[in-house]
C-alpha cells in the first residue's frame, strides 16, 4: 500500500481525528429573501435607472473639456468646500453636463427625501424590517425616540470610561508582569473588522497605550501567527470579540482558537475578554455566562459596514489613544453638510452624481480609490465593503405586477466595483493600465495637504521636499489620466486627524445611501452573502457524512478501502463526488488519519480508509 503524493498526500502516520467538540456546526443567520416591500415613498415618476446617463451620453462621447480656461472655470464653479472641516470635493474632472445635472434633479429630490425619512426612523431596510440609524450615533438627539438616544449616549459613556480605566491601569489583566493591558487582539470580520483596521492604520499614534492586532479570518495559520507575535504579552492582551450577529463562523472559530491559546498559557480568558455584539446573541450570552470583563452593545439598527462610530470602532480606537469624540464631531459636521438639498452644497450628493455619470448608473465602470498618504492605505479596503456590500444588489425596491398577477421586483444586478491601494506606490503597479489600458474605471484621489508633523520638514533638493514629490505625483497622475479622457474626483483634507477620518467615513456612508436611492435599491441588507455561508455549511455537513462512511468501513474486519464513487454512493450524494474528492484531499493534507491509495493524477483510482476505527465516533 502506498499513500499517494502531491496534493493527495497524507501523512503516513496514523492519527486519531482530533476532538471534534465544540461542534463545528455553523450558526447561520437567516435573512428573509422575499421581495422587499416599499415602506416609504422614495421615488418620483422617473425614467428607468441609467436611462438618464445614456440619454445624455452624447456629452461624454464628445470627450472631456480640454480648454485650460474653461476647465479652471469648471473647477471653481463646482468646487465644494467645507470650511470647518477643511475638506474639499473637486468634481471638475468628471465630465457630466449641465443637461445631465438637470435631468438628475428629480431623482436627487427623491433621494434627499428618502435620506430624510431614513434619519427620522423609517424602515429603510425593508427586507430585514429594520431602521437604519448610523447617523444617530454621532448626533444622538436625531434618534427617533428618547430610548434610543439614551442607549447611544450611555454606550458612548461606557466605552469612554472602560477605555480610560484600561489605559490608566485601573482595569488590569490578572496575571501580567506589566500590571496593565498592553495589547488588543480584535476578533471579527467584515464590518466588524474593516473600520477598526482602517482607523488604527490611519490614526493610531506611534506609541499607542495599547497596540492592536486583528484576527479577521478562519485561517489557522494566520491566527497562529497573531498569537505567536503576541508571545508572552498574551497575558496582557485584551481580546475584543466583535460580531453584530454573535454567530459568524469565522469569528467564532477565531475566539475558540484564541481561548485555546489562553488555556495552554494557563491564562483566565474571561478576565481578558470583551464582547461587542447585539444583546442576547450567542456571543452576548456566552460572555455573560462566562463572566467576561465587559460587554458593549451593537444595535439592531446599525449595519456592520456602517458601525465604525458605534462601540465596534470607538472602543478599539479609544484604547489606542485616538480621540473618539473628535471622530464623532467630524462625522456629525459632515452629516450636517450632507443634509443640504442643494446638490452643489452637498458633498455626498456630488460623489453620487459622479458615480452615476461615470458608471451610467449601472456600475459600468470601477471605482479606483487612490489616497496619496500611507496612513490611508486601508481606506479602499474599507470602502470596498461599504460600497460593494451596499450597492451590489440583484433586485430593485419596487414590486411590480407580473403577467401571473404576482408582485415582482425587477432584476437590476446593481453595484460598483471598488479597488485601490495608495499613491504614489500604485504608480509603479497599475497606473500604466489606468492611463493607457482598458477604460473601465474612474479614480478618486484622496489628497492630504499636510505632509508631515510640523517642524520635521526639510528640502531634499533646492526648494523641494519629500512631500512635494508626493503632491507632484498626485497632480501629475490626475492630469495625465485626464489628458487621456480618464475621469477623476479629488477629495482633499488638510490633515489625517480623528475629525477628518470621521468626516471621510460619514461622506462615503451618505454617498452610498444617496446613490442607492438614485438606482432604487436597498443598500442596507446583504442577502447574497448568505448563499456562500449556506454553501460552506453544506460542505462541512458533507464532510461529517464522509467521515461517518469512512469510519464505518474502517471499523470492518478487514478494513474496507472505498473508491470515491463508493463514498459518494454511501453518502447518498453521487452528484457530489467532486466535492467529496476535495474534502478527502484537504483532510489528507492535514494529517487527518486518512489513508489514500492510488494515483493523485487519476482520482478514479483512489481508494481511501481511515487509519484507525473510532467506534465511539459521532459525526452528527
Ligand atoms: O458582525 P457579524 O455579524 O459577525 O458579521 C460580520 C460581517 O458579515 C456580514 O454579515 C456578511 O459578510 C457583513 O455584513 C458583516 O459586516
Amino acid at each position: 500500500m502506498a499513500s499517494i503524493s502531491g496534493i493527495c498526500s497524507s501523512s503516513p502516520t496514523l492519527k486519531k481525528f482530533p476532538n471534534q467538540s465544540p461542534s463545528p456546526t455553523l450558526s447561520l443567520r437567516k435573512h428573509r429573501v422575499s421581495l422587499p416591500a416599499r415602506r416609504f415613498n422614495r421615488s418620483l415618476s422617473l425614467a428607468p435607472p441609467h436611462a438618464v446617463a445614456r440619454e445624455v451620453s452624447g456629452a461624454a462621447a464628445k470627450g472631456l473639456e480640454k480648454d485650460p480656461h474653461a476647465l479652471w472655470r469648471r473647477y471653481v464653479d463646482w468646487l465644494y468646500q467645507h470650511k470647518e472641516l477643511g475638506l474639499y470635493v473637486d468634481v471638475s474632472r468628471v465630465g457630466f453636463s449641465d443637461e445631465f445635472v438637470s435631468q438628475m434633479e428629480p431623482r436627487f429630490e427623491a433621494a434627499f427625501g428618502a435620506m430624510e425619512e431614513l434619519e427620522k426612523g423609517a424602515i429603510a431596510n425593508p427586507d430585514e424590517g429594520r431602521m437604519v440609524g448610523h447617523y444617530w450615533l454621532r448626533d444622538p438627539k436625531r434618534a427617533p425616540n428618547s430610548f434610543l438616544r439614551t442607549q447611544i449616549e450611555n454606550t458612548l459613556d461606557a466605552v469612554s470610561e472602560f477605555a480610560n480605566d484600561v489605559v490608566s491601569g485601573k482595569i488590569k489583566p490578572p496575571s501580567s508582569p506589566e500590571g496593565r493591558f498592553t495589547q488588543i487582539l480584535s476578533i471579527g470580520i467584515g464590518g466588524s473588522a474593516l473600520g477598526p483596521q482602517f482607523v488604527a492604520e490611519a490614526l493610531a499614534p506611534d506609541n499607542p497605550p495599547l497596540k492592536i492586532r486583528f484576527v479577521d479570518n478562519t485561517d489557522p495559520a494566520g491566527i497562529d501567527h497573531q498569537i505567536a507575535q503576541l508571545g508572552p504579552e498574551l497575558a496582557s492582551t485584551l481580546v475584543i470579540v466583535i460580531s453584530k450577529s454573535g454567530g459568524t463562523p469565522e469569528t467564532r472559530n477565531g475566539l475558540l482558537e484564541v481561548q485555546k491559546a489562553f488555556r495552554e498559557a494557563g491564562l483566565d480568558f474571561p478576565k481578558q475578554g470583551v464582547a461587542i455584539t447585539q444583546e442576547n446573541s450567542l456571543l452576548d450570552n456566552t460572555a455573560r455566562i462566562e463572566g467576561w470583563l465587559a460587554r458593549f452593545p451593537m444595535f439592531d439598527w446599525v449595519g456592520g459596514r456602517t458601525s465604525e462610530m458605534s462601540a465596534v470602532g470607538l472602543l478599539p480606537a479609544a484604547l489606542q489613544g485616538i480621540d473618539i469624540r473628535e471622530m464623532l464631531a467630524g462625522a456629525s459636521l459632515m452629516d450636517e453638510a450632507n443634509r443640504s438639498t442643494v446638490l452643489r452644497n452637498n458633498p455626498a450628493a456630488l460623489l453620487a452624481l459622479c458615480w452615476y455619470w461615470a458608471t451610467d448608473g449601472v456600475g459600468s465602470k470601477d471605482m479606483v480609490i487612490l489616497p496619496y498618504k500611507d496612513s490611508l492605505l486601508l481606506f479602499s479596503r474599507y470602502l470596498q465593503q461599504l460600497v460593494m456590500e451596499s450597492l451590489g444588489k440583484e433586485f430593485d425596491l419596487d414590486a411590480r405586477p407580473t403577467s401571473e398577477s404576482r408582485l415582482m421586483n425587477s432584476v437590476v444586478n446593481q453595484g460598483i466595483s471598488v479597488y485601490g491601494n495608495k499613491g504614489s506606490t500604485d504608480q509603479h503597479a497599475y497606473i500604466q493600465q489606468l492611463r493607457e489600458g482598458v477604460h473601465n474605471f474612474f479614480v478618486t484621489f484622496i489628497e492630504v495637504l499636510r505632509d508631515r508633523t510640523p517642524g520635521h520638514d526639510w528640502e531634499l533638493e533646492p526648494g523641494v521636499t519629500c512631500g512635494d514629490y508626493l503632491f507632484g505625483m498626485l497632480q501629475g497622475t490626475r492630469s495625465a489620466l485626464y489628458a487621456n479622457n480618464r475621469e477623476s474626483i479629488t477629495v482633499t483634507v488638510q490633515e489625517v486627524t480623528p475629525r477628518t477620518v470621521g468626516a471621510l467615513i460619514a461622506l462615503y456612508e451618505r454617498a452610498v445611501g444617496i446613490y442607492a436611492s438614485l438606482v432604487n435599491i436597498n443598500a442596507y441588507h446583504q442577502p447574497g452573502v448568505e448563499a456562500g455561508k449556506k454553501a460552506a455549511g453544506e460542505v462541512l455537513a458533507l464532510q461529517k457524512r464522509v467521515l461517518a462512511v469512512l469510519n464505518e468501513a474502517s471499523c470492518k474486519e478487514p478494513v474496507e478501502p472505498l473508491t470515491l464513487e463508493d463514498v459518494a454512493d454511501r453518502c447518498h450524494v453521487p452528484e457530489d463526488i467532486e466535492m467529496i474528492y476535495k474534502i478527502i484531499t484537504h483532510m489528507a493534507a492535514n494529517d487527518r488519519a486518512i489513508i489514500a491509495e492510488g494515483s493523485c493524477g487519476s482520482p478514479r483510482s483512489i481508494k481511501v480508509f481511515l487509519g484507525e476505527c473510532n467506534v465511539d465516533a459521532s459525526y452528527a
